[in-house]
């Protein structure tokens, strides 16, 4: 079990990616986050000099630990948010992880009758083209995406770009970009009230760093 302190802010913190650009956030805020645990295999970082737990979770179920209480606060995708549509509060764009959800294709696409859309984010693929008045059945995958249009799975797929090397290797066009996507800051309601100092001061600091970047 994590420890029972009340006035620890338990923060549900995405393994991979993130990580280690919100851990370096924390440190420029003040924070002292030992950098011994970018590539530590713990999965509950007791932080009591700065007040805090860190639940080192995938990405994806960092809402659902949010939505539930059992993490105060948690740090995760835009494109999550989107995708699971859990009831937490948003709090801050932390401007950190930058990338964007697109339409992807093969150069030579053409519009098929029954058009696939392979994509690891069914629910925001959905609705995209529902809201674009097209028809298309949505595949879910869970991974290496941009195989689907390749091995003839799906027509397109609705997946994420970053640097683009991906869609270049692989002879990939980006067709339509969807949304940007930064990491946010979300909150439990009920913890954002009980531990609303904290949370506040935390939020605080954390904006006056992220304005000092730009
Ligand atoms: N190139 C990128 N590809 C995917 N996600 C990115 C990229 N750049 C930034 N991100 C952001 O990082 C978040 C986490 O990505 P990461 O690859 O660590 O998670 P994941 O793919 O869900 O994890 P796992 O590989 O364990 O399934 C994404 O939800 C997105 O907000
Ligand atoms: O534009 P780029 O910089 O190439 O980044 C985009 C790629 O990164 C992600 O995949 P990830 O590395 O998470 O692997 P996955 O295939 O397992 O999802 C995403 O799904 C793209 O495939």
């Amino acid at each position: 079990m994590s420890g029972a302190n009340k006035d620890i802010l338990k923060v549900a913190m995405p393994k991979g990616r993130i990580y280690k650009q919100a851990s370096k956030l924390f440190r420029e805020a003040g924070l002292p986050i030992p950098s011994d645990f970018d590539d530590t295999r713990k999965l509950i970082i007791e932080l009591p000099e700065v007040g805090m737990e860190f639940i080192m979770a995938k990405p994806v179920d960092v809402p659902t630990y949010v939505e539930y209480g059992v993490a105060d606060i948690g740090i995760v995708g835009k494109d999550v948010l989107m995708e699971e549509n859990k009831d937490v509060y948003e709090l801050l764009d932390l401007g950190i992880a930058k990338c964007r959800m697109s339409v992807i294709g093969m150069p030579d696409w053409k519009p098929a009758i029954n058009p696939r859309v392979a994509t690891k984010y069914p629910n925001v693929a959905s609705a995209y083209f529902r809201e674009q008045g097209q028809q298309v059945e949505v595949i879910k995958l869970n991974g290496s995406i941009e195989l689907a249009p390749m091995i003839g799975l799906a027509d397109r797929i609705v997946d994420m770009v970053e640097t683009g090397q991906t869609l270049r290797e692989n002879g990939l066009v980006e067709m339509e970009s969807i949304f940007g996507i930064t990491s946010r800051l979300i909150a439990n309601r009920v913890s954002y009230r009980m531990k609303n100092d904290a949370i506040q001061s935390l939020c605080d600091r954390l904006q006056g760093t992220l304005a000092a970047r730009v």
